[in-house]
């Protein structure tokens, strides 16, 4: 029973009206992994994070979170998850510690268990000292840290981050990753989304990157990039392509990321001697990321709505 998976999706769709937000999604997160749900901005992620805890009712697939499903046992899932929202929905009007206790009721912790609780979790996210604070005095890097804290108080199994870091400074950003990985070391199954493929390296051992309601790659980040876009990239100003190309080799790919004009070679060597032959000097040589395969796979054309 315990290898049982925490979430298991087998065909998950979603449609709204006409609209098809997932189409047969299929996802299995296992005790202790961080999965990363990577995608452009309505790809279907937060649908289906929303169908995991059934505030967003599927439309067709199985589904089970903790083997129940969450169509017709949201209430036994939620209880069991701490989810970090895109946004904080704190009440702006009263302190930390207020805000806390009611999030501590909801979830049915009396004062007496709530408030150690509430102080653990506030000095494990550096805020012991605001705890009188009102959330109107607070910074945006506490507000998030605060909504970390909202979402361990019930002590979650499975944790759900949807853009966890989005918009913060750097060393915010390190301090949240630091806490990820830690909960995870400690038990905890994390499904994150982002919009940063850097963070999605540092934190996830799975992604499964999304596009229109469908799944276009998945595997660990390492295996992917090995996989999708493996060996080191070029980065060359805009219009260029004429002076490479007679230097390419056959199996070299010359593609675009915005104006810039990049090639993928195996070797690092290789592009070294691309700038010796072509006379072309590079903005930058560096290995293939994981930004790369989801530019490939996801196309890096804008969408309409950006
Ligand atoms: N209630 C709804 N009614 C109609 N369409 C919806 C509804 N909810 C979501 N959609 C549509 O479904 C698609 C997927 O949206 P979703 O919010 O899941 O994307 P996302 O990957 O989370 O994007 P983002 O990165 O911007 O958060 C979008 O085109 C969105 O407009």
């Amino acid at each position: 029973m315990t290898d049982s998976p925490i979430i298991q999706a087998r065909g998950v769709a979603k449609r709204f009206d006409d609209f098809e937000a997932l189409a047969a999604l299929d996802l299995e997160v296992k005790k202790g992994q961080c999965v990363g749900l990577l995608g452009p901005n309505g790809a279907g992620k937060s649908t289906f994070i929303g169908c995991l805890y059934g505030v967003v009712v599927r439309s067709g697939g199985e589904l089970n979170v903790f083997g129940l499903d969450p169509a017709t046992q949201a209430r036994d899932i939620k209880r069991r998850i701490g989810v970090v929202p895109q946004e904080n929905a704190l009440d702006d009007g009263l302190t930390v510690l207020e805000n806390m206790r009611i999030y501590a009721s909801f979830g049915g912790l009396s004062r007496k268990v709530a408030d150690p609780r509430i102080a653990e979790l506030l000095s494990y996210m550096l805020l012991e000292n605001k705890k009188d604070a009102t959330i109107k005095t607070l910074s945006g890097g506490m507000k998030r840290r605060l909504t970390f804290v909202r979402a361990l108080l019930a002590d979650p199994e499975l944790l759900i981050l949807d853009e966890p870091t989005t918009g913060l400074d750097p060393s915010v950003r390190h301090l949240l990753w630091e806490k990820v990985i830690e909960l995870r070391s400690r038990g905890k199954t994390i499904l994150v989304t982002t919009h940063y493929m850097h963070e999605a390296e540092v934190l996830c051992d799975q992604i499964v990157i999304l596009d229109r309601g469908k799944v276009v790659g998945t595997g660990a980040p390492r295996e992917l990039i090995e996989r999708e876009a493996p060996g080191f990239v070029g980065i060359f100003p805009a219009g260029v392509e004429e002076a490479l190309k007679p230097h390419l080799a056959a199996t070299w790919e010359l593609f675009h990321q915005g104006q810039q004009c990049c090639v993928r070679a195996p070797r690092f060597d290789d592009l070294l001697e691309l700038q010796r032959t072509s006379g072309v000097t590079a903005l930058q040589l560096r290995p293939s990321n994981l930004e790369d395969v989801y530019l490939k796979l996801t196309g890096s054309e804008l969408n309409d709505d950006e």
